[in-house]
């Protein structure tokens, strides 16, 4: 198993859960009147699709129209933080797919890496996690990497008061220019000290303040979150029980029932 791809079932239980439900709309591909979800520009860096696929086809051979793409959405997160080190916990099963995407919501749904706190809490507040656990789902930067493209307004033409200056340098070795080119994937790693492990050195990053995205960092300027960035630095237990408080709450966002939803023979596409 590939860690990288542990990292990608993490963020997509994110992408999919807080869109509408954890119903699978995230894993439509564009066919049939369906815009998919991916296309949306805050899914930028996403990868992997492709094992979810491999999952499914397994599971199908193996017992036909029984397991959702959405409880592989689930499931396959939930391994994916056992994987990279983060807390290992039960999950619900028996989601159902949704039989549409929701292109249209995903703006509204998925913060911007730049928006506010309060505009992040709020997002959270509403699907029932509330700042402790908002603190700790975005303990998920533990892990994974984060584009030179979301990167560069906190580099050039200054560098952000708030970022560390020697991280600054650092970071414009890994993305040189201003203007990076989409194509050339520059990246820079979400936490350099354990950039594969799914523990609390993105807190202790933040209070040297070397958070890269702004969101990231924000968790340090305010009042309401920083208690929980201070204890979560010192204690990684604490850290793990939140973060599965909170991913549970996620996983179980507005659940479709009975007919709302089917089982999809195929991820990408919705049944005939
Ligand atoms: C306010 C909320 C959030 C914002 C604005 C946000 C934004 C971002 C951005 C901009 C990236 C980098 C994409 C790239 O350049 O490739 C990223 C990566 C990532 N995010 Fe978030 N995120 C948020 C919350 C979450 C949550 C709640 C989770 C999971 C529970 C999560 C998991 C991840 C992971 C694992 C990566 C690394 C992906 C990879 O390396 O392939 N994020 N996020
Ligand atoms: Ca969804
Ligand atoms: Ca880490």
């Amino acid at each position: 198993m590939n860690m990288v791809t542990a990292v990608s079932w993490v963020r997509n239980l994110f992408h999919d859960c807080i869109v509408k439900s954890c119903d699978a709309s995230l894993l439509l591909d564009s066919a049939s009147g369906i815009i998919s979800e991916k296309t949306s520009e805050r899914s930028f860096g996403m990868r992997n699709f492709k094992y979810v696929n491999t999952i499914k086809a397994a599971v199908e051979a193996a017992c036909p129209l029984t397991v959702s793409c959405a409880d592989i959405v689930a499931l396959s997160a939930r391994d994916g933080l056992a994987i990279l080190g983060g807390p290992s916990f039960e999950i619900k099963t028996g989601r159902k797919d949704s039989k549409q995407s929701y292109l249209a919501d995903v703006k509204d749904s998925i913060p911007n890496h730049n928006d506010s706190m309060s505009l992040v809490l709020d997002r959270f507040q509403s699907i029932g996690i509330d700042v402790e656990g908002a603190v700790a789902i975005l303990g998920a930067h533990s892990v994974g990497r984060v584009h030179c493209i979301n990167l560069v307004h906190r580099l050039y033409p200054t560098v952000d008061p708030t970022l560390n200056p020697a991280y600054a340098e650092y970071l414009k070795g890994r993305c040189p220019t201003a203007n990076p080119d989409p194509e050339a994937v520059l990246y820079a790693r979400n936490d350099r000290e354990t950039p594969m492990i799914l523990d609390n050195y993105y807190y202790k990053n933040l209070l040297k303040n070397k958070g890269l995205l702004i969101i990231d960092q924000q968790l340090t300027s305010d009042p309401r979150t920083l208690p929980y960035v201070e204890k979560m630095a010192v204690d990684n237990g604490y850290f793990h029980q939140q973060l599965s408080r909170a991913l549970i709450l996620l996983s179980e966002n507005n659940p479709l029932i009975a007919d709302q939803g089917e089982i999809r023979k195929d991820c990408r596409y919705v049944n005939k």
